[in-house]
């Protein structure tokens, strides 16, 4: 599913109308009925609606709902904003004005009047520039985020960044939140990054017709996109991964099986270890890479290490990987397709190995300590490549990317705000190699400008020790496959979720690998 940022929204829509195909109004009239048509879906008895109409086309989709709403035999009071709100609003709010009054949006007006079963947050949408302030910052704060239904976002949200303008981004005290909110045409990273996913509630996107001018802009370079970005994939949402019949065939795709196949067609995984008492992040990655189906997986610590990994799981090779010769000699085998380094690898080791492991091409995870060890030493990073993945969690990428982290860390008075998405963005582009941004929020970014992102907020119990290690080890198990580091990147992000989701609540990062089976049947692969 494409993901567009509000500039490409806007172009769309723009595209759209200069066709002739569409006006502003009728957009306007298809966009109000989706969500008229999502609340009497979700409150099927007629009630009492408080409709918020912004300064904007968000508020001239407001009015357009409290009228559709009203010949649903809905009690509508609607408050909203004077002056001009531009030529399609304004004629939806001369339309509603036939109807009934618009009464300020002020707290005094809001609070005269129980604001009844629902209210329809219609104030700001993809306009928003700046925190809301005075009264209608007043109006959004009495809201009862149980009841609310918001239209295209609550607003105040930034919807290229998840940020609320004007807040930190951490904390959610006093942040508006909706029950139900009803986008348009596509998903915007401000849905899925940073408070979106919390603020918005269950999010739906409505199809409003405008597939056709969409897909003419996502299938051309950066050059042809409206912000001059390549298009986005959202890759998963919490809401609909595990049922969406078309990532199934995507995951499917990936992990196709060759045939006749041979231990060595589904490639050769070497995960570097850590010295004594070291090896348990190690083991958890070559048992994830094992799990996603690499056909072979050696595992390479220490020497004096490697009585330590003489238990099960008995397909697991072990290997002395001593110093930086030991692995180059290793990969002076073709077969060897992946390499895992970081994981309880110490950052010493780390440093000392990488410049054979990133010098050998092969495709190749860097995670933990490899990325402190990154941080540190600026030569080691001249030698990433195209087929490197990074998997730096804030912290790791606050170390390596100081400067970006502080860009994210500011208080985002301005919209668009600086987002994830953005950061990975200049992180992959900047070091040659891909990006995945861990969280609740990941981002994975390539060097041309491609991304992903993938929600998966409703698995807390995912940030665990040894959870990192597991996704580190399916990245190189999956790449070990032959399947593309941003593909391998994205893959593993969601295997994982979907175990974590299937496992719930008390999940050990050790429970992650032998989920796998169950969930690799289940999407057919
Ligand atoms: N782009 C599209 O394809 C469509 C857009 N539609 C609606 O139009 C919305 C976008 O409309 P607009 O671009 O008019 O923007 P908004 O309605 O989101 O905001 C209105 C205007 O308020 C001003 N503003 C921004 N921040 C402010 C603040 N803190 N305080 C006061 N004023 C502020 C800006 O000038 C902005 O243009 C979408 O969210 C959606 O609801 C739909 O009607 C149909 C399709
Ligand atoms: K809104």
């Amino acid at each position: 599913m494409e993901i567009l940022s509000t500039a490409q929204m806007r172009a769309i829509e723009s595209e759209a109308m200069t066709s002739g195909a569409i006006t502003g109004p009728q957009l306007m009239e298809r966009a109000g009925a989706a969500v008229a048509g999502q609340i009497r879906l979700a409150w099927p008895k007629a009630g009492r609606a408080t409709v918020l109409c912004g300064p904007g086309n968000n508020g001239g989709d407001g009015y357009v709902i409290a009228l559709l709403l009203r010949r649903a035999g809905w009690r509508v009071r609607v408050l909203g904003c004077d002056g001009d709100p531009g030529p399609d609003a304004a004629e939806m709010r001369r339309r509603w004005r036939q109807a009934g009054p618009v009464l300020p949006l002020t707290p005094q007006a809001f609070l005269a009047a129980p604001p009844g079963d629902i209210c329809v947050d219609a104030v700001f949408g993809t306009g928003l520039t700046r925190p809301p302030a005075r009264e209608i910052a007043q109006v959004l704060a009495l809201l009862p985020g149980e009841d609310v239904v918001a239209v295209d976002c609550p607003s105040g949200l930034c919807l290229d960044s998840g940020v609320l303008l004007g807040r930190p981004r951490a904390g959610d005290a006093g942040m508006p939140r909706a029950r139900l909110t009803v986008a348009f045409d596509s998903p915007k990273p401000g849905h899925l990054l940073g408070l979106g996913p919390a603020v918005c509630g269950r999010l739906v996107i409505a199809d409003i017709g405008l597939g056709p001018w969409r897909q003419t802009a996502a299938r051309g370079g950066p050059e042809d996109r409206p912000d001059g970005r390549p298009g986005l994939v959202a890759i998963a949402q919490p809401a609909t991964a595990p049922r969406d019949g078309a990532a199934r065939s995507g995951l499917r795709a990936l992990l196709a099986k060759h045939s006749p196949a041979h231990k060595f067609s589904h490639g050769h995984a070497l995960i570097l270890a850590g010295g004594v008492g070291a090896g348990g992040a190690a083991r958890l990655a070559a048992r994830a890479a094992l799990r996603i189906g690499a056909g072979l997986v050696t595992i390479g610590p220490p020497a004096e290490a490697l009585a330590e990994h003489a238990g099960p799981p008995d397909a697991l090779m072990r290997r002395a990987v001593d110093a930086a010769p030991d692995l180059s000699a290793m990969l002076g085998d073709a077969r060897l397709r992946a390499i895992c380094i970081g994981p309880g690898c110490g950052t010493r080791r780390a440093a000392a190995l990488l410049p054979a492991a990133l010098g050998s091409g092969r495709p190749c995870v860097l995670d933990a300590d490899a990325l402190t060890a990154l941080a540190a030493d600026a030569d080691l990073a001249a030698g990433l490549h195209a087929a490197c993945v990074l998997t730096p969690h804030a912290g790791e990428f606050a170390r390596l990317f100081p400067d970006l982290a502080a860009r994210l860390d500011a208080v985002p008075a301005r919209g668009p705000a600086v987002s994830r998405l953005d950061v990975a963005r200049e992180a992959a582009a900047r070091c040659g190699a891909v990006v995945l941004l861990k969280g609740p929020d990941s981002v994975i970014a390539v060097p041309d400008g491609r991304a992903m992102i993938h929600s998966a907020v409703d698995v807390p119990w995912l940030a665990t020790a040894g959870s990192g290690d597991s996704l580190a080890g399916l990245i190189a198990g999956a790449m070990a496959r032959g399947v593309a580091p941003c593909d391998a990147a994205g893959l593993a992000v969601i295997l994982h979720a979907m175990a974590a989701r299937s496992i719930g609540a008390g999940l050990i990062a050790d429970d992650i690998p032998d989920r796998l089976p169950a969930i690799l049947r289940g999407i057919g692969a």
